[in-house]
């Protein structure tokens, strides 16, 4: 099944928006998970407790990036789709085309995945050739240098991340989505007018602060969107050693923000 067909029907069994942030930094993760591969342990515990709100996981391929991280990465991919829930994965890759196929290759294994488009259309072709496949390109990111380059006016009365989404839209055969952070709630309008049929990934509600409000209001197109938490959800419940109290944290942080989305839906 097609990406966002299978994440519609997913967005409607869990009633819920929400991406599950599986960062599961080593530095935080606790002490009382020491087997083999303690961040497939933290995962598994916190697909667990959260399953029922997901919409999808959105792993960051940052916290993978070792021989052991990718183990960790393969068993919790496989464990969220045994939930029924679908796996995206934060990669912002972009590379010349010889590269970009090897890192496409990964469609294989999870099923959206974050592209960075600074190196244009070619640098992309291998994964919005994947029509099963999500493809979410970054237009207008979370993060304060997100203004940098970003929001630099091209010409037309256009700020680049506008031209980036027009763009995505031309390129997409039912397979693209688009990066908008819910810290620039003007802009993610400013993104939806433009491009009124590409569904949002919205990050940067709960740890960063954004709008929650805006990102539903912005974020969905035909109720179709993520709306992203990773530290607010799978830290929730660092304040206790207790495992079980621990992971309870994680799924009623989930739940409570499954909620408040869905007061805007
Ligand atoms: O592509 C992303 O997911 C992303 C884009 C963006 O503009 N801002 C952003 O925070 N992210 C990712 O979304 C997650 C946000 O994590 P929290 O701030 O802990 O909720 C991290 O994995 C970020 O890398």
């Amino acid at each position: 099944m097609a990406f966002f067909d299978e994440l519609a029907a997913r967005i409607e069994t869990a009633d819920s928006v929400v991406s599950v942030g599986l960062d599961p930094d080593p530095d935080r993760i606790p002490d009382f998970l020491d087997g083999d591969l303690p961040r497939w342990g933290f995962n598994r515990r916190v697909i667990d407790a959260t399953h029922e709100h997901a919409a999808c996981y959105k792993p960051n391929a940052a916290f993978y990036e070792d021989p052991d991280g990718w183990r960790a990465l393969e068993e919790t991919v496989a464990y969220a789709h045994g939930k029924g829930v679908p796996v995206l994965l934060d990669a912002k890759r972009g590379d010349i085309g010889n590269t970009a196929r090897q890192y496409a290759s990964v469609l294989d294994t999870v099923d959206a995945i974050t592209v960075n488009p600074y190196l244009g259309e070619d640098s992309l072709q291998p994964f919005l050739s994947r029509s099963d496949a999500g493809v979410f390109v970054l237009a207008r990111t979370s993060n304060p240098g997100a203004r940098d380059f970003q929001n630099l006016e091209v010409g037309n009365d256009k700020r680049l991340y506008e031209y980036v989404a027009q763009r995505a839209a031309e390129w997409s055969d039912g397979n693209v989505g688009l990066v908008v952070g819910a810290t620039a709630p003007e802009e993610l309008e400013a993104v939806r007018e433009l491009v009124p049929d590409l569904p949002f990934l919205v990050p940067g509600v709960g740890a960063q602060g954004g709008d929650a409000e805006a990102a539903v209001e912005h974020g969905l197109a035909d109720g179709v969107g993520l709306v992203n938490s990773s530290r607010g959800i799978i830290f929730a419940g660092e304040e206790t050693s207790e495992a079980s109290a621990y992971f309870d944290a994680a799924g009623d942080a989930a739940r409570r923000l499954k909620r408040r989305l869905n007061e805007y839906r």
